[in-house]
């Protein structure tokens, strides 16, 4: 099995500190992300329409989001997310090493939007106590997809306003990673169904 090379490790890593955030094509193989969108599509029993806020004030608002997730502890587990999860792992330890990150924990959900939907601009919030998310990470699992087929990520990258930003077109294999406290972005419609799995590294609060 084939795990993202030192090479991806350093450019996330100075992407990162230089400017709070990296785009990584390629991270997964196509294979890897075709195994991973196949474990998806058979969870898809287990997906539950995806909530916002903290705990205790957490609810389903579809004006907000309109995807459906799961936790990838929820899904029968596979090789296509133990391989994530341990490229995840390698991530963890190289971004702790090379920018004392201080990241522990990684959580992590298969999300599927389908035609249509999206998700408001926001900011990835605190999440329940005792836990800070610091990195967010979305890795894209639909293959061929065109800049047509929409349901770009956009990224704002200064604070609330709207300009400049950035749109990530979400191919399988592509990785982002940014900072979670940092950047607002959004997810705009798309006419395909869009697979994904997004997670948070965590550090302590
Ligand atoms: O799927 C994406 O591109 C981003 C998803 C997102 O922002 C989130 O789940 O918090
Ligand atoms: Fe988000």
């Amino acid at each position: 099995m084939n795990t993202p090379s030192g090479d991806a490790h350093d450019r996330i890593a100075d992407g990162l500190a230089d400017h709070g955030w990296a785009v990584s094509p390629a991270f997964l193989t196509p294979a890897q992300a075709s195994t991973l969108l196949a474990e998806s599509v058979s969870a898809r029993d287990r997906f539950h329409p995806a909530g916002v806020g903290r705990a205790g004030a957490h609810g389903v608002r579809s004006g907000t989001r309109s995807d459906s997730v799961c936790w990838l502890g929820d899904a029968h587990s596979g090789p296509g997310q133990a391989a994530y999860l341990a490229a995840m792992d390698g991530l963890r330890a190289y971004l702790n090493q090379s920018l004392y990150l201080g990241l522990l924990s990684y959580d992590a959900h298969f999300a599927s939007y389908p035609v249509g939907a999206f998700y408001a601009r926001h900011l990835d919030a605190l999440h329940g106590p005792g836990a800070r998310r610091t990195l967010s990470c979305v890795l894209y699992l639909n293959p061929d997809w065109t800049d047509a087929d929409g349901g770009h990520l956009r990224l704002y990258l200064d604070g609330d306003r709207q300009e400049p930003f950035m749109d990530v077109r979400p191919e399988a294999g592509t990785l982002v990673t940014f900072l979670s406290e940092r950047f607002e972005h959004e997810v705009l419609t798309s006419t395909r169904e869009r697979s994904s799995v997004t997670g948070w590294f965590s550090g302590r609060t």
